[in-house]
């Protein structure tokens, strides 16, 4: 856990009162990466670089891993979809956005179009008055070196932390629970110009499961400041917020240092209960009112309200995990009228995965619209 003091650590990062926040010089260019930089041409006076990066806080809430759109037919990067999408979830008040997440098809993108996705959501945010809104970027890959590389371009973008795979490709060559990870993580950490958020989703990374003594220990590394558990193991998301609350210096519940968030809407009360501080979560890229309602509802003690928004969002997700990102897509699709189609080689969803996914998410819509 990180020292409460102000000096620049040697990855450029420092300290402060209530958070760790990243040091990133302005107007700095060394940080330029040799791909085509899709960012130069939109900020170019002093405030608009100011508003792209300042200083975002990482507080409890709702997080939302936000849908990359495409057009129709080239498949090109969508941006006036991207950037009004964006606006409809702040609007609805969430606690901050995440692009390149596993419902951002990361993946599928180029690394200019993943500053182009980026920079547009900041774009977006900042000139709807939501500049304070964090972005956090997935910057997971299968080499450390590429992994500081997107760190780079994530903040160069206008990212504020980035959330980073364990890489899986050669996975059997090492333990979850080995030196190699450590390592890994601890040198995008000490490189990256923004704080990590470790994403432990062991269905994306070929079942490598990082155990909460390993996440603990990650959790000491003053640049390392969260982690998304889309494992769901409660238990591990109740031992990593128990042990990183204790190692903390402030005990700020509004301002914890190390920030545990579930990574399924599915769990979100249970996340609550077991000492997590939100969500990081797909779903709310279709029901963000639903998600941030159930979390309030609990924080202000009304558990069986709570309980009964929980059950109706679970079952929104259980049609989101099925689905995957077509699904996600084709529910936005069909109930708000955008979304179009995941990127190729992914499949278009037939008419009766549409009509069957629709209704898998009709309560949920239902309960949203009434917010
Ligand atoms: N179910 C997850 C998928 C990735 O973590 C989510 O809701 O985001």
């Amino acid at each position: 856990m990180a020292p409460h003091n102000d000096a620049p650590s040697p990855s450029g990062s420092f300290t402060a009162g209530f958070n760790r926040i990243p040091f990133r010089p302005l107007g700095s260019s060394s940080l330029m990466t040799g791909h085509d930089s899709p960012l130069s041409s939109s900020y170019s006076t002093t405030s608009e670089a100011s508003d792209f990066h300042m200083t975002r806080p990482l507080v409890p809430g709702v997080y939302v891993p936000t849908m990359c759109f495409f057009e129709k037919g080239t498949e090109d990067v969508d941006t006036d979809t991207i950037a009004r999408h964006a606006v409809r979830l702040a609007r609805a008040g969430v606690t901050g956005l995440a692009t390149q997440g596993s419902n951002g098809e990361a993946v599928h993108l180029t690394h200019a179009e993943r500053q182009l996705v980026t920079s547009t959501t900041r774009k977006a945010l900042n000139d709807s008055g939501f500049s304070h809104m964090p972005i956090i970027v997935g910057c997971g890959s299968q080499s450390t070196r590429e992994t500081i590389q997107y760190c780079r371009e994530a903040w160069e973008a206008g990212g504020d932390y980035a959330l980073v795979l364990p890489p899986s490709y050669y996975a059997t060559l090492f333990a979850p629970a080995s030196e190699t990870i450590i390592k890994y993580f601890t040198a995008v950490a000490d490189a990256s110009p923004i704080p990590i958020i470790i994403y432990n989703f062991p269905g994306a990374v070929g079942g490598l499961d990082l155990s909460s003594d390993i996440i603990v220990r990650l959790a000491e590394h003053h640049n390392i400041v969260g982690v998304k558990l889309t494992c769901g193991n409660t238990g591990k998301l109740n031992r990593v917020a128990a042990a990183t609350r204790k190692m903390s210096k402030t005990h700020d519940p509004k301002n914890p240092e190390f920030l545990v968030l579930a990574g399924s809407a599915d769990f979100s009360i249970q996340a609550l209960v077991a000492g997590g501080h939100g969500i990081l979560a797909g779903l709310a890229n279709i029901a963000p009112k639903a998600c941030i309602r159930t979390i309030e509802l609990f924080n202000q003690g009304k558990h069986a309200e709570a309980q009964e928004m929980q059950e109706v969002v679970a079952q929104g997700d259980w049609t989101a995990i099925q689905g995957g990102v077509v699904g996600v897509k084709s529910g936005l699709q069909s109930w708000l009228g955008y979304g179009g189609y995941a990127r190729s080689p992914l499949p278009k969803p037939t008419a009766e995965q549409e009509k069957k996914w629709k209704e898998g998410y009709r309560d949920l819509v239902m309960l949203e619209k009434s917010l």
